[in-house]
């Protein structure tokens, strides 16, 4: 077997050596059943359910559910773990260690996927009239959701019409009929780019899903790399071997050859369907909340033997669209920022703002070299960043000084709450696209698409001048390391 970041089946396999999987051989109804169970899982993050028995499954096991397949790990220690196997990282691997990795690949070469003639993918073929995704246990997450999303973990492959650009994509999709889907393919996310491209052609957009992918291809999936960029490639150079690609059946694209589900098919670029309400990540379902969307036909689907379809039950903290989403985007902006020179040395997006905000830990040494005013500098990192893709989905900018760890809220929320003034120190972007999904947005006062985003000044006049001139009244920074050893000595001496 392959290792954990580069085969789904062995993925599953690290989960249950680390001691952080329950497989539930007891029959269960993907009706809710299920996704309440993910749900109650990943509210307490709990290990990740394999349900091996559901209703619905066909003779030759099609398909079981792995649930919460890259929520937390209750263990401090192991916080991250289950992001850490999707990169064959080690489980005690940081925040920082994982979006490193993840970024590591844009100063390497592109490493290619290599062909293979077939895979363990190809197992089983069954076309239309063999199945009927009704019949078979498609779940359904939210008891207000307007169908069953069979899709919130699987990756979506498709590829631009003059064959230059293939893109790997995490998009939701819905049961629409037993042999249809129904999903967003919106702007600015590359799936609605290339979907735009064959329908300038007046041709539907072939596609694959690919359900059960090598993890650390997951990962890469649901990051905004740039433009163009194949994520095939990308992965490969950043997990250092190539992939391993099979041809579909049905049209030219190419899937991990050892992918637990294929579906094939085209994408309409005309016909749509009511799609939605949903659960979202932001934690709420809108009753009657639904859009026409694009129809997918699902002309063959493809699957090893007992297959696993992952399943992200998303909502409320904390489950897969906050550990990957905002932290992956942030890795980005991070990364936009530092290549155009900014001193930036820490991006990342807490969980506790449900992934709306990136907060941007600045050198403010080097900050002091520019010679610039807060207004200039916030300017410049907003107009980089709420101006581009990456910045799509996040709504407010953080800039913290040297001292605030960005990975711990307690800091980063110190930060704002006492070093930025309310207004005089915000920037705001009202001409800005914003994101509809924040309830704010879509279901506020205001236009759902445009603007309601800031960029938060949290450094102090002084950290732009002279720098810092206080001490944190706290036990870290208010007295000498050696009284500081001598208190941490003794503490059980005292009596604590
Ligand atoms: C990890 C994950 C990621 C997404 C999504 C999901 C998960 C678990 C869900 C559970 C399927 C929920 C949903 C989150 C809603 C969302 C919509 C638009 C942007 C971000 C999130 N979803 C996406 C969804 N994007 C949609 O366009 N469409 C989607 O449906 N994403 C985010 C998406 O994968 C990332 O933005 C990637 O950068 C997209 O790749 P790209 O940059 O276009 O090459
Ligand atoms: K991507």
């Amino acid at each position: 077997m392959a290792l954990p970041h580069m085969e789904f089946r062995a993925f599953v396999q690290a989960l249950k050596d680390d001691g952080d999987l329950v497989e539930i051989n007891e029959e269960c109804d993907p009706n809710l059943e299920v996704s309440a169970i993910i749900r109650k899982v990943v509210e307490s993050d709990e290990r990740a359910p394999l349900f091996n028995n559901l209703k619905g499954q066909n003779g030759n096991g099609l398909w079981r559910i792995l649930g919460a397949p890259n929520s937390l790990r209750s263990d401090k220690s192991h916080r991250y773990g289950r992001l850490a196997r999707h990169l064959n990282l080690p489980p005690t691997s940081t925040m920082k260690q994982i979006l490193d990795k993840m970024v590591s690949a844009k100063t390497t070469a592109p490493i290619p996927p290599k062909i293979v003639e077939t895979g363990p993918c190809k197992e089983f073929r069954l076309t239309p009239d063999q199945f009927d995704l009704n019949q078979l246990p498609s779940p359904t997450l939210h008891q207000a959701d307007g169908g069953k999303y069979i899709q919130t973990y699987g990756m979506f492959i498709v590829r631009s019409p003059d064959g230059k650009w293939t893109n790997w994509s995490i998009a939701r999709a819905m049961v629409h009929d037993k042999n249809h889907l129904v999903g967003p393919v919106v702007m600015p996310q590359h799936i609605g780019v290339i979907h735009n491209l064959w329908k300038e052609k007046g041709q539907d957009m072939p596609y694959a899903l690919a359900f059960g992918v090598p993890p650390a291809a997951i990962m890469a999936a649901s990051m905004p790399l740039p433009d163009g960029l194949t994520e095939a490639e990308y992965i490969g150079s950043m997990v250092n071997s190539p992939l391993e690609l099979v041809k579909c059946e049905t049209n030219d694209l190419f899937v991990p050859s050892t992918s637990e589900i294929v579906f094939e098919g085209t994408c309409s670029v005309t016909e749509k369907a009511s799609e939605g309400p949903f659960g979202e990540m932001h934690g709420y379902v809108f009753k009657g909340n639904s859009h026409l969307m694009p129809v997918y036909t699902v002309n063959m689907i493809t699957h090893r033997k007992d297959p696993i379809m992952p399943v992200s039950a998303c909502g409320r903290l904390t489950d897969e669209t906050h550990t990957m989403i905002g932290p992956l985007a942030a890795a980005e902006i991070g990364y936009i920022l530092k290549s155009n020179g900014l001193p930036i040395k820490e991006s990342f997006s807490p969980f506790e703002s449900q992934v709306t905000w990136v907060a941007l830990q600045v050198d403010t040494e080097k900050l002091r070299a520019m010679k610039t005013t807060a207004e200039a500098f916030c300017r410049q990192v907003g107009d980089l960043i709420f101006r581009g893709k990456p910045g799509f989905l996040i709504h407010r900018l953080l800039l913290v000084g040297d001292d605030i760890n960005v990975y711990d809220f307690k800091e980063v929320i110190w930060a704002f709450t006492t070093r930025c003034r309310p207004v005089m120190d915000e920037y705001s972007y009202e001409d800005a696209p914003g994101f509809p999904l924040i309830p704010y947005m879509g279901h506020g006062n205001g236009p759902a698409t445009k603007g309601g985003k800031l960029v938060c000044d949290c450094l102090l006049p002084v950290e732009y001048t002279t720098g810092k001139d206080w001490e944190a009244a706290d036990f870290k920074e208010s007295f000498s390391p050696e009284l500081q050893q001598k208190v941490l000595g003794r503490w059980q001496a005292y009596g604590f």
